[in-house]
């Protein structure tokens, strides 16, 4: 992270600590209620910069025998992280993700994920995520991310008519 960050200001108009955060996309792979195959997280703004969610961990999800798949965890924590930006304004993709995966995640168990902003330059966020089952004190994975803002409209623009959701997105009121 760089020595020379911007002043953190949560944006007048983000969910308040406690409140739901909208989905990136209803189909988004990991926190769309209507994606089939995805992770559907719901997502919590927590206090100061951070969002928390948590996961079942179900036999879907395994990679080794009974315990959950790297890349699922990856993607969990990716989507936290990914909700921060939302905090200050506007949203960002991530373009640098590192996961530590520090013990095996158990099919059965709940997975709390916890990210938290840790500085901002211009337009990328640092980012630090967590996931523990039940205890922050014993983190099962650790992660950072770097997501940069981008003004969706244009980022999107190329690929909207690809999404399940294009019809309402070039439709008409976007969520975008
Ligand atoms: C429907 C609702 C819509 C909501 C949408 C929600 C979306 C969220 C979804 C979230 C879902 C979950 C998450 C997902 O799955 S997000 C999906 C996976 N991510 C992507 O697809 C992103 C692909 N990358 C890009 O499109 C471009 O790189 C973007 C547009 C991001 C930047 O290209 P652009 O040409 O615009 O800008 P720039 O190149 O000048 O870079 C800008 C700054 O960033 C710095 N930089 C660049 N790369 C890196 C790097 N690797 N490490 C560190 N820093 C890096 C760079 O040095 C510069 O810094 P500075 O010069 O300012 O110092």
């Amino acid at each position: 992270m760089p020595d020379e960050l911007d002043v953190l200001e949560r944006h007048p108009k983000t969910a308040k600590p406690g409140e739901v955060m909208r989905p990136h996309n209803l189909m988004c792979f990991g926190c769309g209620a209507e994606s089939p195959h995805g992770l559907q997280l719901e997502m919590y703004a927590g206090e100061g910069f951070t969002v928390e969610a948590k996961m079942p961990v179900e036999q879907w999800m395994e990679g080794g025998p009974g315990v959950i798949h790297g890349g699922i965890l990856s993607s969990a924590l990716d989507d936290v992280m990914g909700m921060t930006p939302r905090l200050l304004g506007p949203p960002g993709v991530t373009v640098h993700l590192q996961v530590d995966f520090l013990q095996p995640i158990p099919v059965g168990k709940t997975l709390h994920l916890r990210a938290e902003i840790l500085g901002r330059q211009r337009r990328k966020i640092y980012t630090e995520g967590v996931a523990h089952l039940g205890d922050p004190e014993r983190p099962v994975a650790r992660a950072n991310g770097v997501f940069v803002t981008v003004d969706v409209r244009e980022h999107f623009a190329e690929h909207v008519e690809n999404s399940a959701k294009a019809a309402e997105y070039m439709g008409g009121k976007p969520q975008l």
